[in-house]
Formats: structure tokens, sequence, C-alpha cells
């Protein structure tokens, strides 16, 4: 599969979305509730290869980001539990293969979804969020329910959230609220992280990515159920 407009990374991510099957065509019933015809699973690049490269097209999004924004910088790359916990550890490990120097001291951390009473104890594993500057790590964002918890975990650690950076942009609205029209315009789940904390939130791919590159995945049927899918919730940020 050539690509030549993406960047040889992007590319890589693709073939491996493939080569793991992450890129399921049907119904799916999405956290927010939503029917979705595609879901994206990140919980199937466990392969080596497969881990390799979402860890290093994590990497290259936050490498490139920060040479085109030298003022942006971080400590800790924060997992949320549980699909996020391997993204965050591995990209740190990939982080530090790109440029030692710049990223060896960078750590990575994750909370629990239930809190430990014994040994060590408490709700976070790995580097302390208490005055570190963090990265938050995830799969993809919908409707913003998991990014928001995991904002309330390092804003209770005592961490500052400089970023945030996914495998997959939905680009997709937020849900209706109470007596609003679903079909009605409106952003996204992303759109409003930006503009509420000001920060970059970056992703690897997103789905126009997939819809241009990754036609002759699904049938004719999968293909246009997603175009349809897209023009109904596709934010307008
Ligand atoms: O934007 P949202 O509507 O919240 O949905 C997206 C999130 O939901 C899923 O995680 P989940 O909380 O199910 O946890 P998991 O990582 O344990 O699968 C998914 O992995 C995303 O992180
Ligand atoms: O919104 C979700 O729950 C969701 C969507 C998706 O594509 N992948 C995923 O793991 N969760």
């Amino acid at each position: 599969m050539a690509h030549s407009q993406l960047p040889q990374y992007k590319q890589n991510f693709l073939e491996s979305c493939v080569s793991a099957g992450a890129l399921k065509f049907g119904t799916f019933t999405l956290k927010s509730g939503r029917q979705s015809p595609y879901f994206f699973n990140a919980g199937l690049f466990h392969r080596a290869l497969l881990l390799k490269s979402i860890s290093t097209a994590f990497a290259h999004t936050l490498h490139n980001y920060t040479s085109s924004t030298p003022d942006f910088n971080f400590d800790v790359l924060f997992g949320p539990a549980y699909k996020g916990i391997p993204l965050a550890a591995t990209t740190v490990d990939k982080l530090a293969d790109l440029d030692e120097k710049k990223w060896g001291d960078v750590s990575y951390s994750f909370n629990r979804k239930e809190k430990k009473d014994h040994g060590e104890g408490g709700n976070i594993v790995g580097a302390s969020l208490k005055g570190q500057k963090v990265v938050i790590v995830d799969d993809v964002i919908t409707a913003g329910t998991a990014i928001r918890e995991a904002i309330d975990i390092i804003k209770r650690e005592g961490g500052e959230l400089v970023g945030i950076v996914v495998a997959f942009d939905r680009l997709e609205k937020t849900p209706a609220k109470e007596g609003e029209d679903e079909a009605a315009s409106r952003g996204s789940a992303i759109g409003e992280v930006r503009r509420q904390y000001g920060i970059p939130v970056l992703s690897i791919l997103t789905l126009d990515d997939v819809v241009d590159y990754l036609k002759g995945l699904g049938t004719e049927e999968d293909v246009t159920r997603l175009e349809e899918y897209r023009a109904k919730y596709r934010a307008s940020d």
C-alpha cells in the first residue's frame, strides 16, 4: 500500500491497523451509547511489531509537534486505564529511541480503576504527577467522557495538563444534550477540550485518513455506511 501523501510513520500505522484488524466494520455500541458502523480497537495492537508501530507513531506525533512548537514540553505521559496504559509506557520507550538526550527523562504513569489499599496503595502507578507537565496518551476520544475523567485525575494529583495525543480522531460531534436536536451542527469533544484548556490535542490518524486510504478494507456497503455516519455525526470544528 503506498500512500505518498501521508508521512511514513502514519502509513506504517495504517498498515498496522489493517494487519491487526483494529478497524472493524459492522454495528457497534459506543461508550456514549451511539451506534457506529465502525470501531477502532487499540487492544488489538498486542503483537510485538504492531505495538512497535503504534508506539512509534505516537512518539513521532509528539516529537514532530515539539519540533514545530519549541515551547511545548512535558515530563510525564499519562495513559488512562485500561487501553491507555501500554500506549503511554511504550511511547516513552520510543521517544527515548528517537532522541535520548531530549526524552531520556520522560516518565509514564497510569491510574488504577480501583484504589489499592495494601502494599504501596493509591490510584497511580508509575511517576507521580505532582508539579509535573503531563500529556495524556489514549486510543480514541468520542464523547469525551473518558478524557475528562483522566483530566480530573491529573488535576487531583497536582499535575499540569499540557497536551493530549490520541491514536484516532473520530471527528465526531458531541452527543446532543437534553432538548437538543441530534441532527443539529455541533463541535467535537476534542474541540471543546482544546478550547477549554488551551492545549494541543493531537492525533496520529483521523476518520478522514481512514475513509480516504482504507476504502478497500471494507465492502462497498461498509464504506457507504461509514460515509453516511460521517455525514450525520461529523463535528463542525
Ligand atoms: O470519549 P468517550 O465517549 O469517553 O469514549 C472513548 C473512550 O472509551 C473507551 O474507553 P473505556 O472507558 O471503555 O475503557 P478501556 O480503556 O478500559 O476500554 C475508549 O478506549 C476510549 O478511551
Ligand atoms: O466511543 C467509543 O467508545 C469507542 C470508539 C472507538 O472507535 N473505539 C473505542 O475503543 N471506543
